[in-house]
């Protein structure tokens, strides 16, 4: 398949070298080129992958002919790339949105009319390490992918295919605002704590004050997802608050964390914003996230007033 992925931060180089070596016809927009059209995916055996590439650009063509889009941005930057792809890409397309928390499929499909959106929820630890290059910690991409708003009925079908014969597992699923609500619950939780306190999860979760409010932030979650018609039941909740106390490795942040410690613009506003306002339109109390949201709002706008 002809694929765009647009955005060569970690999750797109990483898509795209996966999506090459499975024998699709990659295009990748980032904004800065870096030579041949080719990078570099770095295993966690310390195996340096090159892999090339059928072209990297700057700008979109204004015409792009292509099966399927992956949006690989920051979910804060979607609204910009939708606009720049407006209008450019075949009608038939899939968009791919891989963020976490609900904006990103949201704000694609406001400006794509024309095109089935397929939200994902993406469990993986990619990181950039310079330009083109980009390192896989740990296991390969599990996705759990469903249309969003689906335009011709063919796109999760169009993605499960994609990624046949790659080594990321993605399922389908036909309750995908659940599954986003699921990880945002979990994210925004463990993340936010992690934020507010500087401490690991290994860490959190060892200390009865801070474990607890991990599980007061993921009920409120859950609490604003139903309020918006959105089924994330009790054992959902529980299966997160379990993959908090006994799945991650003790060392685990989460990357809105690592962001906002290192002083860099977050995803804060996309995971902690969205529930506060969302629980503020439905009139559902969420002290936990409101508390958090509101200490780390001061550490997201030095860091946007820096950059
Ligand atoms: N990294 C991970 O392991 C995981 C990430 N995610 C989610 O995936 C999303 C992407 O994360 P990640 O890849 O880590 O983020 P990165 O910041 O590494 O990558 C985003 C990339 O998008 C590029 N970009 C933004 N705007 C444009 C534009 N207009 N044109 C071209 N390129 C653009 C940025 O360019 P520039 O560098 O120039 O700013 C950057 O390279 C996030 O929502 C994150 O929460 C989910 C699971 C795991
Ligand atoms: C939890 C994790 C690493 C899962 O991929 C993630 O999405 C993040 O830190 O933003």
């Amino acid at each position: 398949m002809k694929v765009l992925v647009y955005g060569a931060g970690a999750m797109g180089l990483y898509f795209a070298g996966r999506l090459a070596q499975a024998g699709h016809e990659i295009y990748l927009k980032t904004r800065s080129e870096w030579g041949e059209p080719t990078l570099t995916l770095q295993s966690p055996h310390q195996t340096n992958e090159v892999v090339a590439l059928s072209g990297i650009f700057t700008e979109v063509p204004e015409s792009l002919d292509v099966d399927v889009v992956i949006l690989a941005t920051k979910a804060w930057q979607i609204p910009d790339v939708v606009k720049d792809l407006r209008g450019k890409i075949s009608s038939g397309a899939a968009i791919l949105t891989v963020q976490n928390g609900i904006t990103a499929p949201e704000n694609a499909s406001e400006c794509l009319e024309e095109s089935s959106i397929v939200a994902s929820t993406c469990v993986v630890i990619v990181q950039r390490t310079a330009p083109g290059v980009v390192k896989l910690l740990g296991h390969e991409a599990k996705l759990v992918a469903g249309e969003f708003v689906s335009r011709n009925g063919k796109g999760l079908s169009t993605v499960i295919d994609l990624f046949k014969n790659t080594p990321i597992d993605l399922t389908g699923t036909d309750d995908i605002r659940r599954a986003l609500w699921k990880k945002l619950a979990l994210i925004s939780s463990y993340g936010a704590v992690g934020a507010v306190s500087n401490l690991s999860v290994g860490q959190t979760r060892s200390h009865e004050s801070t474990r607890q409010m991990v599980r007061d932030s993921m009920d409120e979650c859950a609490q604003v997802a139903r309020a918006h018609g959105v089924d994330v039941t009790e054992s959902d909740i529980a299966d997160i608050f379990a993959i908090y106390t006994d799945g991650f490795e003790e060392a685990t942040t989460s990357s809105m964390q690592r962001d906002l410690a290192e002083g860099r613009p977050s995803e804060l506003e996309d995971q902690v914003g969205e529930v506060v306002r969302r629980a503020h339109t439905v009139g559902v109390e969420a002290p936990t996230q409101n508390f958090m949201y509101r200490v780390l709002l001061a550490r997201e706008e030095i860091a946007r007033d820096k950059g």
